[in-house]
């Protein structure tokens, strides 16, 4: 397998172009991440399609429900093997539990503590009085309290909860070069930074994926890091 920590956000509606492009990309990145917007579309079908290229697959899932349905949606999904799968720490210490419980002994499961498109004052709407650091750390300490693998966080937040959670297993998307437009990520780091400040995989998608040439912008992500 790759030691390259770069997965692919591969959130491309047709299954066809989504195919070519991991096919095309797939010797400079180290997986695939499929998420909700590709999962809805093609369900099972569809992993299996892209599990031909040869990469390990993340299934960004983001599960967030009572326990009982969290754990059956984990189980519907163990004949895929996924290599790491998310669900959302906001779910509770017993709905990550069972998560855990009902997850293939393959899989990595990580839960999402602030998503990288909010901010403080995001935060604050929805009642959150901590900001983006804080929830983080929290929502950290909760997942590693249920026995999951790792977190899903920003580049800002990963080297603090990697120095509480020494062998956890961190995830970081929101990854841009420095001169992306990209503007709905809120909490941004460069591939290079994530990694130095202790991320484990690198989430790229439109970096990649919008590139007028994709291939060259996982060359050129790969040799950054
Ligand atoms: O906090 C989070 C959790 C998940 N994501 C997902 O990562 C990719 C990022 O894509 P870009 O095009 O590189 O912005 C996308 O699939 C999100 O669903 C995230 O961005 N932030």
């Amino acid at each position: 397998m790759s030691n390259n920590p770069v997965y692919l956000a591969l959130d491309v509606p047709r299954l066809d172009a989504a195919e070519a492009l991991a096919r095309k990309v797939k010797d400079h990145v180290g997986g695939i991440k499929l998420g909700l917007e590709f999962f809805c579309a093609h369900g099972h079908h569809g992993v299996r399609e892209i599990q031909k290229v040869g990469l390990p697959i993340f299934l960004d899932l983001k599960l967030h429900d009572i326990p009982n349905t969290v754990a059956a949606a984990m189980q519907a999904i163990n004949t895929l093997n996924p290599a790491v799968v998310t669900i959302h720490a906001a779910g509770g210490r017993a709905m990550m539990e069972d998560a855990k419980a009902a997850a293939g002994e393959n899989t990595k499961v990580v839960a999402v503590t602030v998503l990288t498109s909010l901010d403080n004052d995001d935060l604050s709407a929805i009642g959150i009085t901590a900001d983006p650091m804080e929830q983080a750390l929290r929502l950290a300490e909760l997942s590693q309290a249920a026995g999951l693998d790792g977190i899903v966080c920003s580049g800002h937040e990963v080297g603090a909860i990697h120095k509480q959670w020494k062998d956890g297993y961190f995830v970081v998307p929101g990854l841009r070069l420095p001169d992306s437009k990209l503007a709905d990520q809120k909490r941004i780091v460069s591939p290079r930074e994530a990694r130095d400040n202790g991320a484990s995989l690198l989430v790229v998608g439109r970096p990649i994926r919008g590139a007028e040439d994709p291939l060259a912008a996982a060359k050129a992500i790969e040799e950054t890091l």
